[in-house]
């Protein structure tokens, strides 16, 4: 799941000002900075609280903070598929980027108000409330459909509860199975923006602190090369038979199964056929095979008593790979360590591009407990849903097993096109360097010449590619000529994409083994994406030569 990340804002707060700052330390820095220049924005931002005169200043500055903390939120895919000029000023890039630009901006006025030496509390009230606003408006427009809950007894789930009650979570969720998804957590009563809904002691976390407590672990210590992940895999395959572990009733909810990727059968791997994802399984699974060869039989034999051969099988070790990858979370403690770990009861919840928890990765220093906190209202009844990161259906089906419901903005496809010849010198050029990437065209709002749904820096490395035949004064019929070109380059390259796929497979989904289905899922997924480029092509090209048609009318006056 997501790795607990330092935010991309480093924003402060002052007597009478509050700072949106974009973090040196960034990654994206460059890129960012360029953009928020691009609007007249610099990395850091003051919202004077003195300057609050009428009585729309709080709603007209939060929007206006918002358009900032977007940027500064970005990811490297959504800072490459930005649009500008049809991005609306309320418009937003994912759901994802604008839950966190607001929850950052709502955690910067509330740690103003914290502020002992800051003398407006009533402007940073209002704004709070118009923050507050922003989310339930962004709620209103986004509603999830609600889910199909069957709520049947869960007895194991039910001893994990009350193992954590005993163990001090403090818990406002309700496990039930629910239909596509396993079990999940169900909101017990509303839970509104800030709220905890689950509360986890560090006690009751699953980290490598339990493994370093066994006799496995000075063994382990001696393996050549061995990271403490690895050990922690070790330590969990043996510990889920442990009668007496103090974490046996998470053992227990656990399945006997995971269905991820890792164990696509050879059916649904051949079902991938012409995808890339048959090479990223392939890859993965190759990757975890050796690491096993490289440990086994070796430990067993070196320590039969700590290591049971009968524990430690191909089978058993993919068990244990599919449960770390699918359940397991990136916590920074209190002293600052950053540990890979299971944690009871918060496992339950599942994935969604439009969580309501999106910031849960760092231990409260005051309580030493792990809060997940609402970044969006729950309703009492409805499934509460976490992100797990900003992943591609291709990584969610390797790892996870499952493909969202909804249109993923992740699902990229990248291209195999160097960028680092992309030297900016115009617009796009907070992209330069990266590497070039096409998603469903459904996702842009600008078809027009010029754009056709297609990502900007993409088009103009292909413009910049012809420079040499082209410069900013060159006529209007020599541009529209180039565009075609490109159009129809680009109509070569994902046709021969789409032939790859090959024929839809006519069989009903209904019969289909769990992962043949999903590989077929992931395929006409990647059709869907392929179409909708093929599409915008097409219509670009009728749009260009239209254009070209009124230009050369123009020029020597005959009908179009
Ligand atoms: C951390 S567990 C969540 C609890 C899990 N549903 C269970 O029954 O134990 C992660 C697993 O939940 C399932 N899952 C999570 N999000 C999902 C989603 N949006 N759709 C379908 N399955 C999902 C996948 O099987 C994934 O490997």
């Amino acid at each position: 799941m997501e790795d607990c990340k330092k935010s991309p804002s480093d924003s402060l707060s002052c007597t009478d000002a509050i700072v949106l700052r974009l973090s040196e330390s960034d990654p994206l820095f460059d890129k960012k900075k360029k953009l928020l220049q691009s609007k007249g924005y610099d990395v850091e931002v003051h919202i004077q609280l003195k300057n609050a005169s009428h009585p729309k200043w709080a709603r007209t500055t939060a929007e206006a903070m918002l358009q900032i903390s977007r940027i500064m939120h970005l990811d490297e895919a959504e800072l490459y598929f930005r649009e500008d000029d049809s991005c609306s000023p309320m418009g937003y890039y994912t759901q994802k980027n604008e839950l966190e630009a607001l929850n950052s901006m709502l955690s910067l006025v509330n740690s103003s108000f914290l502020d002992d030496t800051c003398s407006h509390k009533d402007v940073l009230q209002d704004l709070r409330e118009a923050t507050m606003q922003l989310i339930c408006d962004f709620g209103d427009k986004n509603i999830t459909e609600s889910t199909v809950i069957n709520s049947q007894n869960c007895d194991k789930e039910n001893y994990l509860l009350q193992w954590g009650e005993k163990s001090g979570v403090k818990n406002r969720l309700q496990i039930a199975h629910i239909k596509g998804f396993g079990r999940g957590a169900i909101a017990v009563t509303d839970l509104k923006v800030g709220d905890v809904a689950l509360e986890i002691p560090v006690s009751a976390i699953i980290s490598e602190d339990a493994m370093k407590n066994t006799d496995m672990f000075p063994a382990l210590e001696k393996v050549d090369g061995i990271s403490t992940e690895t050990m922690l895999l070790l330590w969990s395959m043996k510990e889920r038979f442990n009668s007496s572990s103090t974490f046996k009733d998470y053992f227990d909810t656990l399945p006997e199964e995971f269905n991820t990727g890792l164990s696509f059968s050879i059916n649904a791997i051949v079902a991938l056929d012409g995808t890339l994802l048959l090479e990223e399984l392939i890859q993965a699974k190759e990757h975890l095979r050796n690491q096993y060869d490289e440990l086994f039989p070796a430990l067993c034999e070196d320590h039969p008593d700590i290591f049971p051969p009968e524990l430690y099988t191909w089978e058993q070790f993919l068990w244990a790979c599919e449960l770390w990858y699918s359940n397991s979370m990136k916590i920074q403690f209190a002293d600052g360590a950053l540990k890979t770990c299971l944690i009871p009861i918060a496992g339950f919840l599942n994935h969604s591009l439009y969580p309501h928890i999106t910031q849960y990765g760092k231990v409260d220093s005051a309580t030493n407990t792990l809060k997940f906190r609402m970044s969006r209202p729950c309703h009492a009844g409805e499934q509460c849903y976490l992100s797990y990161g900003n992943f591609s259906s291709s990584h969610l089906i390797t790892f996870y097993g499952f493909m969202p419901q909804m249109d993923n903005p992740y699902d990229i496809i990248e291209l195999d096109i160097d960028g680092s010849q992309d030297v900016c010198s115009d617009e796009y050029d907070a992209s330069s360097g990266t590497t070039h990437m096409v998603r469903g065209t459904w996702f842009s709002d600008n078809h027009s010449i010029f754009h056709y749904g297609l990502p900007a820096p993409l088009l103009n490395h292909f413009r910049r590619a012809r420079e040499d035949i082209l410069d900013a004064d060159s006529p209007l019929l020599e541009k529209l000529k180039i565009e075609i070109e490109i159009l129809e380059d680009l109509s070569l390259t994902f046709s021969g994409m789409m032939e790859n796929l090959g024929e839809v497979d006519s069989e009903s989904r209904e019969n289909m083994d769990w992962d043949v289905k999903l590989a077929e899922e992931y395929k006409n997924l990647q059709r869907r994406i392929i179409s909708s480029i093929l599409s915008s092509c097409y219509a670009g090209r009728k749009l260009v030569e239209d254009e070209l048609c009124k230009s050369l009318a123009k020029d020597d006056g005959s009908p179009c």
